[in-house]
């Protein structure tokens, strides 16, 4: 098996008497995305804030390497080999697209011709040369952050940290976004990424792992998190109270959601279930306005694995 780029094991932090991570195991491949998605304050940044040495975890934690590195002895080693783009972007607005990364380029002890062509080269990728002597202040959220990935690019890091990197994007700039990301592991870059876009993480991730209670919950494709949870069901809506009661009442198993005139319904969507679902509510003259049939995605699972902690998402029902 090749090394791992990311391996950690028994990662604790506490703040006071706040058990922040008590006992975090990680495993990434190499040239692979990996996302940890958590509810808010679950310890995300925490867990990308250590594996990038820009905290440190508690004395009774377990090894991490990094790159090959040890994080407690080679601290230095690990940030020539990674980047980090963290949720407060590193882009200073007042000075132009081009003046951020020679900066990030100087940083890197780049000479003054490579430095800029690399500033140019990178700044084309990003579809930001047009913009590049202007102000970054008057660049739109998306291009603040292509241009703060663009600069975690200079050092040709093989192992990036994304914290967040599409939370307030609209949903042209983050499909860019993935699109950058792709193209990143499709060069062999090993991909940490944090998320609460659940989406994205199915979208674009290699293994999931969701951190709940300062360990991980679960940890696997997004397909086999898919099938711990037994999310499949049909949702029948109303609009006239009164039909929505006579449903109920014919219904009685289902979960109920008065405000809304809602029920749901387990059921696997299979043709069979959907039949009998139908012959049911025509035999008690019960008429839905609209039947969805969902089956389990990664919302059921984190939605199961955390205690029903709502997170952004995209609904993936599909209308019958
Ligand atoms: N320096 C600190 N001192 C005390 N508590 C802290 C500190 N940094 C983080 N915490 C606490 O640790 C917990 C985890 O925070 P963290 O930022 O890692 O969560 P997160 O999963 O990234 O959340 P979010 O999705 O909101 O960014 C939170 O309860 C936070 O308040």
């Amino acid at each position: 098996m090749p090394r791992p780029a990311i391996s950690a094991h028994g990662l604790r932090k506490s703040y006071g008497d706040r058990t922040v991570l008590d006992g975090v195991d990680l495993t990434v491949p190499e040239g692979t995305v990996f996302s940890l998605l958590g509810p808010n304050g679950a310890g995300k940044t925490t867990v990308v804030k250590i594996l990038s040495t820009l905290i440190s975890a508690d004395p009774d934690s377990g090894p991490v390497h990094i790159g090959g590195h040890d994080l407690g002895t080679e601290a230095q080693a690990i940030r020539g080999a990674i980047g980090v783009t963290g949720q407060f972007s590193a882009v200073d607005g007042l000075i132009t697209g081009t003046e951020n990364m020679l900066l990030m380029a100087d940083l890197h002890h780049l000479g003054k011709r490579e430095g800029r062509a690399v500033a140019a080269e990178l700044l084309e990728r990003f579809d930001l040369a047009d913009v590049a002597d202007k102000p970054a202040a008057t660049y739109s959220g998306g291009m603040k952050r292509r241009l703060d990935i663009a600069m975690t690019l200079v050092g040709s890091p093989r192992i990036i940290f994304l914290d967040e990197p599409t939370t307030g994007l609209d949903p042209r700039s983050r499909h860019t976004m993935w699109q950058i990301i792709r193209e990143l592991v499709t060069g062999g870059v090993t991909v940490f990424l944090t998320t609460q876009y659940l989406e994205e993480a199915d979208e674009l991730a290699d293994r999931i792992a969701v951190l709940h209670h300062g360990t991980i919950a679960a940890e696997g494709t997004a397909e086999e998190l898919k099938r711990l949870v037994p999310g499949g069901h049909v949702r029948l809506r109303f609009t006239d109270p009164a039909a929505y009661r006579a449903a109920v009442t014919a219904l009685g198993e289902g979960t109920r959601d008065d405000e809304s005139l809602s029920l749901r319904l387990p059921s696997d969507g299979s043709q069979r279930e959907l039949r009998s679902l139908l012959d049911w509510l025509d035999s008690a003259g019960v008429e839905a306005d609209e039947l969805t049939v969902h089956t389990p995605d990664l919302d059921d699972v984190f939605l199961a694995l955390t205690d029903g902690t709502r997170v952004p998402h995209q609904s993936k029902e599909t209308a019958r």
